[in-house]
């Protein structure tokens, strides 16, 4: 995240840290707890690594360095990539990761709400980034898991922005005209959180952008709410 703050314990209870452990275990991207068996994410996070075995969730955690060998984590036991799924710059950059076992909800471990589909037009106002990616483009991964309000955009602005692409149906764009504040590498899989009416809605997905929060280039998120009967298919 550029252009953020400290998160504190608890403020993100459905956030999740994935960490895929090849010759050696690193955090990949981030991830939302949905309920207590699915997690949802971006589909390029898990694409070339569909194996569930080399996957570890981490829930509940504030800092990466919390992370060690003992650290319990959970275990994927089935990965679900949308069929559609190619290049986030197309689109139906979404997938599922089912839990090997139902994790028990405590006050820093919980879901968070999926829009309804009455909801799918609504300009939300108080939408926040999250994630432990790099606060500069280029950068490392952080410690402590960073938060940066970002606002909404229109699709017509953003395909204004973005010219050279078509931006998909599908998506969302957030982010300053000016720069600034933005998702950047690590933090895709993550949340785009919305505030409404006091409950927090997963609105987006964390999926790609030109460079990070770089001015006129705004964030693009798998819109969740166009995927609502997609996630049911497959949770149910
Ligand atoms: C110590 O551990 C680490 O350093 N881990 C570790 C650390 C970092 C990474 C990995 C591992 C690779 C994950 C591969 C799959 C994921 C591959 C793509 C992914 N993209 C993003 O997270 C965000 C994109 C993004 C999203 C929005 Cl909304 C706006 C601007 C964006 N950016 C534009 N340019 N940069 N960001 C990424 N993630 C990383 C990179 Cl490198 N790129």
């Amino acid at each position: 995240i550029v252009g953020g703050t400290d998160s504190f314990p608890g403020e993100w209870p459905w956030q999740v840290s994935l960490h895929a452990k090849l010759s050696r275990q690193r955090h990949l991207c981030g991830g939302s707890i949905i309920s207590n068996q699915w997690i949802l994410t971006a589909a390029h996070c898990v694409t070339s690594l569909e194996n569930p075995n080399i996957w570890r969730i981490y829930a509940g955690i504030l800092r990466q360095s919390e992370i060690n060998e003992d650290t319990p984590f959970f275990k994927v036991e089935e990965i679900i990539v949308h069929s559609q799924y190619k290049h986030a710059q197309i689109g139906y950059d979404i997938a599922l990761m089912k839990l090997a076992k139902p994790m028990n909800f405590t006050d820093l471990q919980l879901p968070i709400c999926l829009p309804s589909k009455e909801d799918a037009n609504i300009f939300y106002t108080d939408c926040w980034v999250i994630g432990w990616g790099y606060r500069k483009e280029k950068g490392r991964v952080q410690d402590i898991l960073q938060k940066a309000p970002v606002p909404f955009m229109s699709k017509e602005e953003c395909q204004a922005r973005y010219r050279r692409r078509r931006i998909g149906d599908k998506v969302i764009c957030a982010g300053y005209d000016e720069g600034g504040r933005d998702a950047c590498k690590g933090d895709s899989g993550g949340p785009l959180s919305c505030r409404h009416e006091e409950l927090w809605y997963l609105v987006g997905i964390t999926s790609w952008g030109e460079g990070c929060a770089r001015p006129r280039q705004p964030g693009v998120y798998t819109k969740v709410a166009d995927y609502l009967d997609w996630i049911l298919e497959k949770t149910t």
